[in-house]
């Protein structure tokens, strides 16, 4: 009773957690308190470095719109995948990682168990109706001992987490505003994606039909 009478009280942050496998887990509403903070720094980033889509080695324009801040930022072209220290639309270096987004990336990693988990890279992805991200792992950082933390803002979209290999059978996990995953350990390698996203109820503060993605990464070797 109690909790329907605060069921629509969006002032009333749920946090809970599902693990998906061993090292990976769903962090539930961890980011949900920050997520104004963030959506200005994103804004604030994609001034500097704005949205692009990628061409991928294959020829294919990708539909998720990419971009970058930390010391190096994940690129594609033509000659393949790549990290690098400098923005190829600018020839500047990346934006700096805001120190709002590295503190909710270290307290999610350590929440889910990772402790100093330090990252030098964090890719944000911007999805529109339609925008999907094929089944992939994240297999281009050198220090694989550390976990990605993705953190979702903005319209929900069907995350696809499967096994080591890419046949292995995948979990459809919906990911809200504020929702984080945490992978790494045995997981770290596991192929994950995005199905084609749908429109909806966009949260506030977004008015138009998007949705982002941070995705923290340790590239480099300490
Ligand atoms: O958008 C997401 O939830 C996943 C993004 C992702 O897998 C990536 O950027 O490598
Ligand atoms: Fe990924």
């Amino acid at each position: 009773m109690i909790e329907d009478l605060f069921a629509n009280d969006d002032s009333i942050i749920r946090q809970w957690q599902e693990q998906l496998a061993k090292d990976a887990v769903v962090l539930r509403g961890f980011a949900y308190g920050e997520a104004q903070a963030l959506l200005q720094h994103i804004a604030k980033i994609a001034e500097k470095a704005s949205f692009r889509h990628f061409v991928t080695p294959n020829g294919h324009i990708m539909s998720v719109g990419m971009t970058n801040c930390g010391t190096l930022g994940w690129t594609s072209n033509k000659q393949g995948y790549c990290y690098t220290k400098t923005d190829p639309l600018s020839g500047q270096i990346w934006p700096q990682m805001p120190k709002a987004f590295q503190q909710i990336a270290q307290q999610a990693a350590s929440h889910a168990g990772f402790t100093d988990f330090t990252p030098d890279a964090c890719l944000i992805n911007r999805y529109h109706p339609g925008s999907r991200l094929a089944l992939h792992q994240d297999k281009d950082e050198i220090d694989l001992s550390q976990p990605i933390v993705s953190v979702s803002l903005g319209l929900s979209a069907t995350f696809l987490f499967g096994g080591l290999q890419r046949e292995h059978p995948c979990q459809r996990v919906i990911l809200t505003h504020g929702d984080v995953i945490v992978w790494g350990g045995d997981s770290r390698l596991r192929y994950h994606g995005v199905l084609p996203l749908k429109d909806g109820k966009v949260p506030w503060p977004l008015q138009d039909s998007v949705r982002y993605n941070l995705t923290f990464r340790r590239v480099s070797l300490p």
